[in-house]
């Protein structure tokens, strides 16, 4: 049976610190998710607040290709009637062929947290689950805390199951809700109760232990059909098993063919849902993490070189993910030789200037500098040390005014610059959101007059690191994003004064656009 992929980000997801979504977001992570190919959404707890019941009510007029959308709720209160809770009201009012309910199988759980007895919790599930079947919805059965039951109470733990297969579920998918369970523990249960729910068995699991993949990969070995988790990971505390590296682990490692041809649109995906929710994809995200396929040690990039799958445990292609190579103090001439060919095919690996540039990076990063995210400022060492660089203009002084009033409530920045190209000189004073605003404004003005294309850059980020902490003294770091419509580039400064620091990575981004324009012009009219 295909391996069926339940993506919680919608419920579970918004569990996690720090993410809240408008409905808007909400459609947008869903059509995402069916776009990808998963085989289930769960868009929400229509009993917790106005926003989830008014998107299910949304969800009514969208249609979905590879999807089944599920709405989740708990099972009824203890000692009420199923018609008269109010949480399986909202659950039938969503409207969704398919509804997951929870319940507890600890059972310390049942009598200090439900305060009800080990009966009526049995009951609470058979009722709900036998009453949302009379009301005409395929029903998902969630075993809250199943593993930490079965290590306390095994047997009860088991009678839960029971009562919600004889109630009719379709799924039970039993959690590790505290994220404790190893994967030999989720194996070995999964497959003893494989035989009797066959085809029936899921996994939801937290990652408190570090363990919340693995233990799905586990339940998959154990004989589960349903993995639950979010997308990316997020969640409850720690978060959940995240999918994209499930997905990537299932699909190119098991031969589970999950998500198809999909699979090479993983990593946009992932972005997508992260940029939506507001979250940063973490870096190192197997599969999908912007350094998943970056190379930074010499040897390494030696060898990625010659041959990718010496370090790369499958093409970055695959999961639509790209390979990196790093030019840092741990290179060697390859990796250094890797960046100049990209720019410059036809410099020889033999060429002088090589190792003339390594040498050149390896001081550069003792100083502070570096240079893996500052791509522009590389290409500009490469070009002054082969020839391919000129001096696009000369400053001739800049002078940074600050005013503060006593009440504090202005700050007044302007910025005094003055260049020349070929023997002319421009002078410039702008006002500015602080010193390196001011700076920027002026630089750039000031440059207009001589490369009129200036214009059309914009700064889009700006980052200052400490990178000693030897208190007022330190080293400051700034990297600098550009963008002109078409292209990005970053570019690096290092000094002990921030404003000097920020300088130089204006200049280098500035200088750079420049070289690179005017090189394209030659070439057109060439
Ligand atoms: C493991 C999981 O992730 S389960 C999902 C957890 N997700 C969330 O809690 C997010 C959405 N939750 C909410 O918006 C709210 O908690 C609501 C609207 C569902 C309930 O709010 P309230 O009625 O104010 O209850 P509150 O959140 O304070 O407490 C939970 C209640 O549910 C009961 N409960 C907990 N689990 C279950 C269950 N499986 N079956 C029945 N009742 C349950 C608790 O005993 C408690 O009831 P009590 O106050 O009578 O003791
Ligand atoms: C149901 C659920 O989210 C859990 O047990 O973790």
């Amino acid at each position: 049976m295909k391996i069926e992929i339940f993506d919680c980000t919608l419920r579970e997801g918004v569990q996690s610190q720090g993410i809240s979504m408008s409905n808007e977001d909400r459609l947008k992570i869903a059509k995402k998710l069916d776009e990808l190919g998963i085989s289930y959404i769960e868009a929400g707890n229509p009993a917790s607040n106005p926003k989830e019941t008014a998107f299910f009510k949304e969800l009514k007029s969208e249609n979905f290709i590879n999807s089944k959308i599920v709405a989740f709720g708990s099972t009824r209160r203890a000692h009420t009637e199923v018609s008269e809770d109010e949480g399986l009201k909202n659950l039938i009012a969503a409207n969704t062929d398919i509804v997951t309910v929870f319940g507890k199988s600890w059972d310390f759980h049942v009598t200090d947290i439900l305060s009800a007895e080990l009966y009526e919790n049995l009951n609470m599930i058979y009722d709900t689950v036998c009453y949302l079947k009379e009301n005409g919805k395929e029903v998902f059965y969630d075993a809250e805390h199943f593993f930490d039951g079965c290590k306390h109470n095994k047997e009860y733990a088991l009678k839960t199951l029971e009562a919600a297969y004889f109630g009719g579920a379709s799924r039970i998918i039993l959690c590790d809700t505290n994220g404790a369970a190893f994967p030999d523990e989720v194996e070995k249960i999964v497959a003893e109760l494989a035989p009797k729910y066959k085809n029936m068995l899921g996994i939801h699991c937290h990652d408190d232990c570090g363990m919340a993949v693995a233990n799905s990969i586990s339940a998959v070995r154990g004989g589960a059909v349903m993995i639950q988790g979010t997308l990316t990971g997020c969640g409850e505390r720690c978060g959940n098993a995240n999918l994209a590296t499930v997905i990537g682990n299932l699909q190119t490692k098991m031969e589970h063919n999950v998500i198809g041809e999909n699979l090479k649109n993983l990593t946009s995906a992932c972005v997508y849902v992260s940029d939506v929710a507001n979250q940063t994809l973490s870096p190192n995200a197997p599969y999908v993490g912007r350094n998943a396929f970056a190379h930074k040690g010499g040897m390494h990039i030696d060898a990625v070189c010659k041959e990718p799958s010496s370090f790369e445990h499958i093409p970055p292609e695959t999961v639509g993910n790209k390979r990196r190579i790093l030019v840092s103090e741990v290179s060697g001439k390859s990796a250094v030789y890797s960046k100049i060919q990209r720019l410059f095919p036809e410099i020889k690996k033999s060429d002088p200037s090589v190792a003339k540039i390594t040498r050149r990076f390896k001081e550069l990063e003792h100083l502070g500098y570096q240079f893996e995210a500052a791509e522009g400022s590389a290409e500009l060492v490469i070009r002054k040390i082969i020839g391919k660089y000129s001096t696009v203009f000369t400053l001739n002084m800049f002078r940074i005014l600050s005013e503060q009033d006593s009440s504090r409530s202005s700050n007044l920045t302007t910025a005094l610059i003055s260049i020349s190209v070929d023997g002319k000189s421009e002078i410039t004073a702008v006002e500015g959101n602080g010193p390196v605003n001011a700076l920027d404004k002026a630089l750039r003005k000031a440059a207009e007059v001589f490369y009129p294309q200036i214009k059309n850059v914009k700064l889009l980020d700006y980052k200052v690191r400490v990178i000693d902490s030897n208190a007022t003294a330190s080293k400051v770091r700034v990297l600098i994003e550009s963008a002109d419509g078409k292209e990005r580039w970053t570019t690096v400064g290092v000094s002990d004064d921030v404003i000097k620091a920020s300088w130089i990575a204006l200049v280098d981004s500035i200088e750079l656009k420049i070289i690179k324009d005017s090189e394209k012009e030659k070439q057109k009219i060439e």
